[in-house]
């Protein structure tokens, strides 16, 4: 299994590029299915989930080739309606097929799904939405059927803004129908990002951003062109790292309007943000002072930028709160931390964890997940020594190309070992 292996850097400097979102181009791969004809995918970021869900589109039967950050997929010829369960269970993403195929092709098969080990994940609300769609569903043990002789639009409200369950339902009432009103549906940039995709394959989706999405099913949908919008997630760990290297660093390609919360805290701990049409300049050349943070569906603070931002406050001035409140275990990398001399006292109850200003010295540590990963490498950057990070892979899943990128701002990081 890979490890990374990262020094401690004394400041970095000069531009990082973020890439594709991970988060919109699954689905929106995935998306692809439900249309006739080609769709060019471009941005597509070169991830592990990526090959993945590549190797899955494969599987299906649909022609995909994928080069040069270009997916381009044409399902007329897919002939099977199930994931084959060992690429179901190597990414969360693999549960699209529910809604796509269900809208498409009226059935489709797929194993409880993989994905970070942060809580425990279940799919009751996608389940719901299908199930007052006209579908029904079988479970039995991880395995889900689903099948439809029809679909009806109809009206569903999800008990949490679960974005996972708001793409599916989108994908399935697209070719319902009639009309499907969402209430309560998540707001993230991603699910307007599929919804403007599908919109330009034929659908015909309205309010997506807001928690009411309205949607009148379409009877076909045509394969096209789409880019995918800047992964917002890989711009705010960069924006973290610029600031906890006490560093000026230039993150290009950033939505900023996506970042706002980040951009928010930061600049409540003494950070300077620069921002332009193209990124975000991050100035941290000053002490650092504690703030508390509450992770929450977004436009709140992004629970995927939760282990990053809870490095940074490893080195702020006086006491952090950090409130996870999106998923029940996703705490995993505060024992990691502590291996390298963190002062973090988690409270179970309430799920928070308080952090105190401490050096940090580098030590081996376990990657539990693909955030924690990252939040490691932030770590091993402050910290003294080397840091080994085990389990890297986890961070493939999710950050294209990370090494050469933080070579190219003089981190000195190397990967040792394969898969
Ligand atoms: C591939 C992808 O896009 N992953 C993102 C997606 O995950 P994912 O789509 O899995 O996240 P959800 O928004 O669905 O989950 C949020 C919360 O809702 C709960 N829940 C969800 C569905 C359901 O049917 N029942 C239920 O109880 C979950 O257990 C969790 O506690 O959004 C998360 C929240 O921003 C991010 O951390 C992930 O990076
Ligand atoms: C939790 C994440 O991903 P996934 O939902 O794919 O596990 C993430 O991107 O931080």
């Amino acid at each position: 299994m890979s490890q990374f292996v990262v020094s401690g850097t004394e400041q970095i400097n000069g531009e990082i590029s973020v890439s594709g979102a991970k988060n919109a181009a699954l689905p929106v791969a995935m998306a692809s299915l439900m249309g006739h004809g080609e769709s060019v995918l471009c941005d597509i970021p070169d991830l592990r989930d990526i090959r993945n869900i590549v190797k899955i589109i494969d599987s299906l039967g649909a022609e995909v080739e994928y080069k040069n950050n270009q997916l381009t997929v044409n399902p007329d010829a897919v002939d099977k309606i199930q994931v084959p369960e060992d690429l179901a269970q190597e990414l969360r993403a693999s549960y699209y097929i529910l809604g796509a195929f269900l809208a498409r092709h009226g059935q489709a098969e797929t194993t409880i799904p993989g994905g970070c080990d942060i809580g425990d994940r279940p799919i009751d609300l996608h389940l719901k939405g299908f199930k007052a769609l006209g579908a029904e569903v079988t479970i039995d043990g991880t395995f889900v059927h689903i099948e439809a002789e029809k679909l009806t639009g109809a009206k569903i409200y999800l008990d949490y803004p679960s974005v996972g369950a708001t793409m599916n339902i989108i994908m399935a009432a697209s070719m319902a129908e009639g009309k499907t009103v969402i209430e309560n549906a998540a707001r993230e940039p991603e699910i307007v990002d599929l919804a403007n995709y599908l919109n330009v394959m034929g659908a015909e989706i309205k309010g997506a951003g807001t928690d009411v999405i309205r949607i009148e099913g379409v009877e076909e949908l045509t394969g096209t062109e789409y880019t995918i919008i800047p992964d917002r997630i890989e711009a705010g760990t960069y924006l973290i790292m610029g600031a906890v290297t006490g560093s000026e660093l230039y993150v290009d390609n950033v939505l900023v309007e996506h970042i706002k919360p980040l951009v928010a805290k930061l600049k409540e701990m003494g950070v300077r943000i620069e921002e332009d049409v193209d990124g975000v300049k991050v100035n941290a050349k000053s002490d650092l002072k504690a703030v508390d943070v509450k992770t929450l569906p977004y436009p709140g603070f992004p629970t995927d930028l939760q282990a990053p931002f809870m490095v940074l406050l490893t080195q702020a001035e006086g006491e952090s709160k950090v409130i996870e409140t999106v998923f029940e275990n996703r705490f995993a990398h505060v024992e990691e931390l502590k291996k390298m001399g963190a002062e973090i006292k988690e409270k179970k109850i309430g799920h928070t964890a308080v952090v105190h200003q401490t050096p940090l010295t580098g030590t081996e540590v376990r990657a539990t997940d693909l955030r924690a990963g990252a939040a490691l490498i932030l770590a091993g950057l402050v910290a003294e020594g080397e840091t080994t990070i085990k389990e890297g892979y986890h961070i493939e899943r999710g950050y294209e190309n990370v090494i050469d990128k933080l070579r190219g701002v003089g981190i000195d990081i190397k990967k040792i070992g394969n898969s």
